[in-house]
């Protein structure tokens, strides 16, 4: 199982940079930074985190061909896999709607304006010129992985098609369970086996000694998973609709200690890994046992990143 860790660019830079290098020491593989236009700079920080590592493999998970030309991907991705030593991944899935309303841009065909983008972006590096004319006057150093970040069942199939790895927003097997078998479909029909294709968890990963502490830091994130969730996610874990209508308002209104308090143990078990290592690493095997080959450590981490960080590399990892 390769393990990978993920950040959002929320907060300075230099502290992501700490803590990706901890990780590196630790045994972490992959670093995912995400891409949303009102955070800091996908690419900047990725170019941080590049001079101050020199093994895990890094790149954005994910951004969209929506926000930037493909053109524009392939020339930053190739731009950081020569200044990381050829560790550059690249993963792009089909943005957000909020995030399009907020700049004005219509989300049009999702899965075929990602087919587009990935074939376009691969023609690029590899120095070929499109039919508009575009082509790099750069090369990477190595082959650059394209990971897709997938969700829908035709965006799975997709995947499954044409990419080298799937970034699912998930933490439980049974999202695995649906997912895996939608990704087979699509690599059956372009000729694949399943083992071209790392299947990743994205994980909410919440790790401590103590159980309880880890529960709790993993409370929020689960709160907005929950309200985001689709219908059809929520009755696959059997989760209580009130509460999460309930959690949905009280997120809009600001109202934190509604909507924390309303999580409850179905919902922190179905969107989130946490509890110590010993439980953790459980939880790991039983997605493992679904066909998962990367494990990402998301958003909390743990109650003390660095402290959490550290244990997954010690507890986790070689387990
Ligand atoms: C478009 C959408 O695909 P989806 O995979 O469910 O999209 C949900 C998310 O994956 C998507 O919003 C991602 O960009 C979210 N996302 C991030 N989004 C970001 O903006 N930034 C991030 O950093 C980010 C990270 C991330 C990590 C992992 C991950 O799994 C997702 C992540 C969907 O609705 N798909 C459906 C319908 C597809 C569709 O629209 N089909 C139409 C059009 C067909 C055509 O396009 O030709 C049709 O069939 O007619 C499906 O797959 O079946």
């Amino acid at each position: 199982m390769k393990v990978g860790i993920e950040f959002v660019p929320n907060e300075p830079i230099v502290k992501i940079c700490y803590y990706v290098k901890l990780a590196e020491d630790n045994g972490f593989q992959y670093c995912w930074i995400t891409d949303h236009y009102n955070n800091r700079n996908v690419y900047m920080a990725l170019t941080a985190i590049a001079s101050v590592t020199n093994k895990i493999k890094l790149g954005p998970g994910v951004t969209n061909p929506y926000i930037r030309n493909p053109a524009i991907t392939a020339s930053a991705v190739v731009t950081l896999d020569e200044l990381s030593g050829g560790r550059a991944v690249l993963g792009i899935g089909p943005g957000d709607k909020a995030t399009f309303d907020a700049l004005g841009i219509e989300w049009a065909k999702p899965v075929s304006t990602i087919k587009k983008a990935i074939a376009d972006i691969r023609a690029l590096i590899k120095g070929e010129k499109l039919e508009t004319g575009a082509q790099l006057s750069i090369k990477p150093i190595s082959e650059i992985p394209i990971y897709m970040g997938a969700q829908g069942p035709k965006m799975l199939e997709t995947a499954g098609m044409i990419a080298d790895g799937v970034l699912i927003n998930a933490s439980n097997p049974k999202d695995f369970e649906a997912a895996i078998p939608m990704i087979r479909k699509g690599a059956e029909s372009a000729g694949r086996n399943m083992e071209e294709i790392d299947v990743a968890a994205y994980a909410c990963m919440s790790v401590d000694k103590n159980p309880e502490k880890a529960k709790q830091a993993a409370v929020p994130v689960v709160a907005f998973i929950a309200a985001g969730s689709p219908p059809m996610v929520l009755e696959r874990h059997g989760i209580d609709m009130e509460k999460v209508e309930k959690i949905r308002n009280a997120l809009k209104k600001g109202d934190f200690g509604t909507a924390f308090s309303t999580v409850d143990d179905t919902m922190l078990e179905a969107f989130s890994l946490y509890g110590t290592p010993e439980d953790v690493v459980e939880k790991i095997k039983g997605l493992a046992k679904m066909g998962v080959t990367q494990v990402v450590a998301g958003s909390p981490i743990g109650p003390n990143k660095e402290k959490s960080i550290k244990l997954i590399g010690k507890e986790i990892i070689p387990a």
